[in-house]
């Protein structure tokens, strides 16, 4: 059920509103599946973001990835560095380069305060590159693989649900995408040091991660209690987000708009430098489908009334397209057909 924010209507229709972030129980046993699908629908159809609560992914595996993801971070800069980038299988074109970054964001020169580790989300990538230098690597790979197996089962959990209250008469359309076993989904975790190991105050020391949507379906965003992120609802207007580590952030990406037909909107967000006296700690399930799988608007979200928006493309080819660009870039405009 959507859990009215303290002292708001639950009508509001103020976006910039902070308060007004819907908030999603999952566990609700006052709200029957068909009730459920239509209130993801209508956050993602109004907000392209949620907060989820009750989402039923163990605390202990959170806490696990948290403490080793810490311990990783605290180790020196020169033995981080030798865990990345590197490529790993399957080679295409689009390949990402996984392993630890450090300032340097994407491929086009992006940069901020920020270090984070890069994976794929497949359990054997996962182990090859944890195995090939951390510390502790055979515990520090079984723990995120336990963390993504949950992540990833309730991605597909929410995507069924989503099919389902958009009136799609396949409702695993999007939850097999995820399950194909080529799935190209990733797992990042961001570090956002305390500014107290600033050396340097300049204004480029503001940004954590610079504004961007992020390509994929969706994202799973959970932080530590530290804040950082904020959401771009209305042109210009940035809204911060409280922080809350007991819950899930879900964004809608470009993959998902496309699809929708512009249905769901891809959210355009940021995390700012971290100004406090503690590290940030995020991480993000991207969800995504096999590098060669064909994206294009689903017939049902085609109508008289909303023409379809978008040509064609594989994942792989929207990859190799965003990688050529910068993170604030509208990326899906070169896919949009153009009103004759
Ligand atoms: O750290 C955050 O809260 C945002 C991270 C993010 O946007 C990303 O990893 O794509
Ligand atoms: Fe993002």
């Amino acid at each position: 059920m959507v859990v009215p924010p303290p002292n708001s209507s639950p009508t509001t229709n103020s976006k910039s509103c902070a308060a007004a972030i819907p908030t999603i129980d999952l566990s609700s046993t006052t709200t029957n599946r068909q009730a459920l699908s239509k209130l993801l629908v209508e956050a993602c159809e109004n907000y392209g973001f949620f907060k989820l609560i009750n989402h039923g992914v163990p605390q202990d595996s959170i806490s696990r990835v948290e403490e080793e993801a810490l311990a990783f971070f605290a180790m020196p800069t020169d033995e981080k560095l030798d865990l990345g980038p590197q490529i790993l299988p399957p080679a295409a074109t689009a390949a990402t380069r996984f392993g630890y970054g450090i300032k340097s964001i994407g491929c086009s020169g992006d940069m901020g305060e920020i270090e984070f580790l890069l994976l794929s989300a497949q359990p054997s990538s996962v182990s090859q590159l944890t195995l090939s230098r951390s510390k502790n690597p055979s515990k520090f790979s079984c723990v995120l693989n336990d963390y993504i197996k949950a992540i990833k089962n309730l991605a597909c959990e929410l995507l069924d649900l989503m099919a389902e209250g958009l009136g799609i008469s396949d409702p695993s359309i999007f939850s097999r995408m995820i399950s194909d076993v080529q799935n190209d989904s990733l797992f990042r975790i961001n570090h956002y040091r305390p500014l107290s190991d600033f050396t340097n105050l300049t204004p480029s020391n503001k940004i954590g991660f610079g504004e961007h949507s992020d390509p994929q379906i969706f994202t799973i965003l959970r932080s530590n209690d530290v804040d950082g992120l904020q959401i771009s609802l209305d042109d210009g207007l940035w809204v911060p987000v409280s922080p809350d580590p007991t819950a899930y952030f879900i964004m809608i990406g470009d993959l998902f708009q496309v699809l929708t037909n512009g249905r769901f909107g891809s959210l355009k967000h940021r995390a700012v430098a971290n100004t406090g006296p503690k590290p940030r700690l995020s991480m993000a399930y991207f969800a995504s489908p096999s590098l060669n799988a064909w994206i294009s608007p689903l017939q049902q979200m085609v109508t008289s009334n909303q023409p379809c928006l978008y040509r064609p493309f594989t994942w792989g080819q929207y990859k190799a397209h965003i990688y050529s660009l910068t993170l604030a870039s509208s990326r899906l405009d070169s896919f949009k057909i153009k009103p004759n």
